[in-house]
């Protein structure tokens, strides 16, 4: 297994680049000698203009999360609006856990420009490694140039390597690092993360005192444990409100309420921090889930798949076949985590599920707010939903009215869990 916090090995050559312009990925690689045309990104660029990468490099994965997340707030900021920005990766094909993620900078037209001076005072960070790219005369060649700070000044150590094009890769450069920064594969994965960050976040540590000791068991129990997924107004607490009416059940939510009071501070944090709150939290509901389905049986709002889907759908981009191919690791249901009897997905028509949104008009988290606005980001979640495997996950049509599907669920139910 690749060592978790080992710091990545920079081999330019073989690394390939991937830049994200108006939701299209650019991919471009480094050679000694120029090939015929730059890549199509770099073509496309008016020739006065120089770009610059900002990546990422720290042996500390809470501290590379934070930073990353400075840096772009920094930048939006401080940038002038005519500079344009893209999220950027650098990776090895096919190599798990070698991306490193940061930015590309296109200068704006009108020189002198403030990028340079912003950029230079962005990679005194350590962690940050500063590359500028240079046109030929004629706008066809595009040459790297490696920056350093020796001294507290800027010094080009580049071997001005030629930018050439590059492949897309089979997989998107996401998938290689989603273990362990996005999914979960285990409790103490997860719970690694929170350990990691008290330091820089000392709530962390309520969290941690919240969470058990070890993974619960995850025995199948006596009653059902019936759980209901969806998208944001789909009809998950209207549905799981009459299920717990209906069967005598015992309702249970994830994240469970003990860990409540932290949840709009995990959703301000990255993906690594926000994930890992959220992967332990299902462990929470898991281990009262068991306790109560050996009395009577349990509906859970909420549970793994929306940990799983929505942390897979955010850590790609563009249309949902840049997700991680069916039957990837990714999907697969944690084998220390309760499997549930039944998993319900709740489906709704785009359009309904506005209106539904509409007429409750309360507030949502910034992700179901990005649900809305974002079709590709919808289209994505709801395809990691259905590629998840594990315990049987039935999809249902929510669009008739609550006590029809109520009585339909109730039928689906009794017939899959002998109830
Ligand atoms: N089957 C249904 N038909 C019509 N409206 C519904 C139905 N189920 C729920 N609603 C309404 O849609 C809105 C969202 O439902 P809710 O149960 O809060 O969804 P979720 O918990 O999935 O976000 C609420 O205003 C609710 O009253
Ligand atoms: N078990 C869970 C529950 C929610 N999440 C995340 C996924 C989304 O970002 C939000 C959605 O939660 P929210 O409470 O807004 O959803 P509902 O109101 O229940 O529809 O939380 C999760 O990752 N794991």
């Amino acid at each position: 297994m690749a060592a978790k916090h080992a710091l990545p090995v920079l081999r330019w050559s073989s690394r390939v680049f991937s830049v994200e312009l108006n939701g299209a990925p650019f991919y471009f690689a480094l050679a000694d000698r120029p090939e015929a045309e730059a890549p199509r990104l770099f073509g496309q660029l008016p020739r006065a203009r120089r770009c610059f990468s900002l990546l990422l490099r720290s042996a500390d994965r809470v501290h590379a999360a934070r930073l990353h997340a400075r840096l772009r707030d920094a930048l939006l900021r401080e940038l002038p609006p005519e500079c344009r920005l893209a999220p950027m990766c650098s990776f090895l094909p096919e190599v798990r856990d070698s991306v490193l993620r940061g930015f590309f900078l296109q200068d704006g037209p009108d020189s002198p420009s403030p990028t340079p001076r912003l950029l230079e005072a962005l990679a005194q960070q350590h962690a940050l490694l500063l590359c500028s790219y240079t046109p030929d005369r004629e706008n066809r060649h595009w040459t790297q140039h490696v920056w350093s700070l020796e001294g507290g000044t800027r010094v080009d150590v580049g071997t001005g390597l030629c930018v050439v094009c590059s492949e897309a890769p089979r997989c998107h450069p996401a998938a290689l690092s989603m273990i362990n920064s996005d999914v979960f594969r285990t409790f103490q994965d997860a719970r690694d993360v929170l350990t990691e960050c008290v330091a820089v976040l000392p709530e962390a540590s309520s969290v941690l005192e919240h969470l058990p000791s070890r993974a619960p068991s995850s025995a199948p129990p006596a009653f059902p444990v019936l759980v209901v997924e969806g998208l944001d107004a789909t009809g998950k607490t209207t549905l799981t409100e009459s299920l717990r009416d209906a069967l005598g059940a015992v309702l249970l939510r994830s994240p469970p309420q003990s860990l409540a009071p932290w949840r709009a501070l995990f959703d301000r944090e990255p993906p690594l921090l926000r994930r890992a709150f959220y992967a332990v939290g299902n462990y929470v509901t898991a281990e009262q889930a068991a306790q109560q389905a050996m009395k009577t049986p349990v509906v859970v709002d909420r549970f793994w798949h929306s940990t799983a889907a929505y942390a897979i759908a955010t850590a790609v981009s563009g249309p949902p076949s840049g997700l991680p191919d069916p039957g990837s690791e990714v999907y697969r249901w944690p084998a220390d985590l309760l499997r549930p009897s039944l998993v319900v997905l709740l489906t709704l028509d785009p359009e309904e599920r506005r209106r539904r949104l509409r007429d409750r008009g309360q507030g949502k988290t910034e992700e179901e707010r990005q649900l809305d606005h974002n079709q590709l980001f919808r289209l994505r979640v709801e395809e990691a939903y259905r590629r998840i495997s594990g315990p049987p996950c039935i999809a249902v049509d929510a669009s008739p009215s609550a006590d029809q599907l109520l009585q339909q669920v109730l039928l689906l139910v009794r017939s899959r869990c002998c109830l």
